[in-house]
């Protein structure tokens, strides 16, 4: 299966190491081309935690290029599937120029965002493509522009966002190439698999994120740091109590038990430097405005007040040097 991957960041990187490895033939789409260049010489290596038998692959077995020049080569030679791992921030503002020359095709493409909007946004892009969400609780970490860390093993969760149209003959084709990459994915050692749930797997994940990630960032500490004092507990909560109330008036299910669900991610990942935090510490663009931000919209188009989501919002981006 020829697959391409946008983004060679800790997920891309991850994905695109490990289904080489399991005899994929992978295109990777750097922003930059140093990045590419640095991909074709050295290789790319993926390993775990303790660096035991990592993952080795010679630059000779993949191909790595500029996303610039993405759509020429994918026009000229279509691939299987695309698989887009860049953050929301760079879907927004890149993609839609990388993506302009094959508005018209009808291709398969899967988003690993986290957040909201990633998926609606590539409809408009991609008015005839198969789009399809990737909920993952995998984690990973890039160490340099060729090595990554599987820093978590997680699930990841295919499956298509009700949009509310049907057309059962695509629908049948799309759901024969999901499976197909869904077992690439296990073949290449991930636990995934299909799901028919997967707007409540999206929202499942928003709540979790936006609880953990914002706070992460602003007090600079571990997810486990949370749990550390009764006050941060309470803020968690007090997030927590805004959000829910947010998806109550959606008509959006999360379970009964999604309140220690977060505190059980906080335990599970407590030494994990947030997405987040990484990206301020990083002085990378964050991902809140389709996190928190995602929230305060719903809340707006519902008439419901929700300040604390609101001022966290606040405060990440200005964190952020760079002036819209
Ligand atoms: N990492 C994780 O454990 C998890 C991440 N996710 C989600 O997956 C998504 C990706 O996250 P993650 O991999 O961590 O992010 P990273 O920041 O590590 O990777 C994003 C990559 O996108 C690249 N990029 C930016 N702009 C462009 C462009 N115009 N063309 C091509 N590539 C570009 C970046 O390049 P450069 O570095 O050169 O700027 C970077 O390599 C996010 O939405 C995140 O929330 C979900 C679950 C877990
Ligand atoms: C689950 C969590 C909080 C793990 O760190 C995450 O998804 C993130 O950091 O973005």
């Amino acid at each position: 299966m020829k697959i391409d991957i946008i983004g060679a960041g800790s997920i891309g990187l991850l994905l695109a190491g490990r289904l080489i490895h399991a005899g994929q033939d992978v295109r990777l789409w750097c922003r930059s081309k140093e990045q590419a260049d640095a991909l074709n010489k050295d290789g790319l290596t993926v390993s775990s935690r303790d660096r035991a038998a990592p993952i080795v692959i010679p630059g000779t077995a993949f191909f790595a290029s500029s996303a610039n020049a993405f759509a020429d080569t994918y026009l000229h030679e279509p691939g299987d599937w695309v698989a887009l791992t860049l953050k929301q921030e760079a879907l927004h503002q890149e993609l839609p120029k990388i993506l302009a020359p094959l508005y018209s095709r009808s291709m398969n493409v899967v988003c690993f965002q986290n957040g909201y909007g990633h998926l609606q946004k590539l409809r408009q892009l991609l008015p005839n493509a198969l789009v399809w969400a990737a909920v993952t609780t995998d984690g990973a970490k890039r160490e340099t522009s060729t090595e990554v860390i599987h820093t978590g093993r997680g699930e990841i969760y295919i499956g298509q966002e009700d949009d509310g149209h049907t057309n059962t003959e695509t629908d049948g084709l799309s759901y024969t190439a999901a499976r197909s990459f869904t077992d690439a994915l296990l073949a290449a050692g991930f636990s995934a698999s299909m799901s028919n749930k997967v707007n409540t797997l999206i929202y499942r994940k928003l709540l979790i994120n936006a609880v953990i990630n914002p706070l992460t960032a602003v007090w600079r500490i571990q997810n486990g740091g949370l749990l550390a004092s009764g006050q941060r507990v309470q803020l968690m909560k007090e997030l927590y109590a805004e959000a829910v109330a947010v998806y109550d008036a959606c008509g959006i299910a999360y379970e009964e038990d999604a309140w220690e669900h977060i505190l059980e991610v906080c335990r599970a990942t407590s030494d994990n430097i947030s997405s987040m935090l990484a990206d301020v510490l990083a002085s990378r663009e964050t991902e809140i405005r389709w996190i928190n931000g995602s929230i305060v919209e719903m809340a707006e188009r519902r008439g419901i007040q929700v300040p604390l989501h609101r001022w966290i919002c606040q405060l990440v981006e200005g964190m952020s040097a760079r002036e819209r």
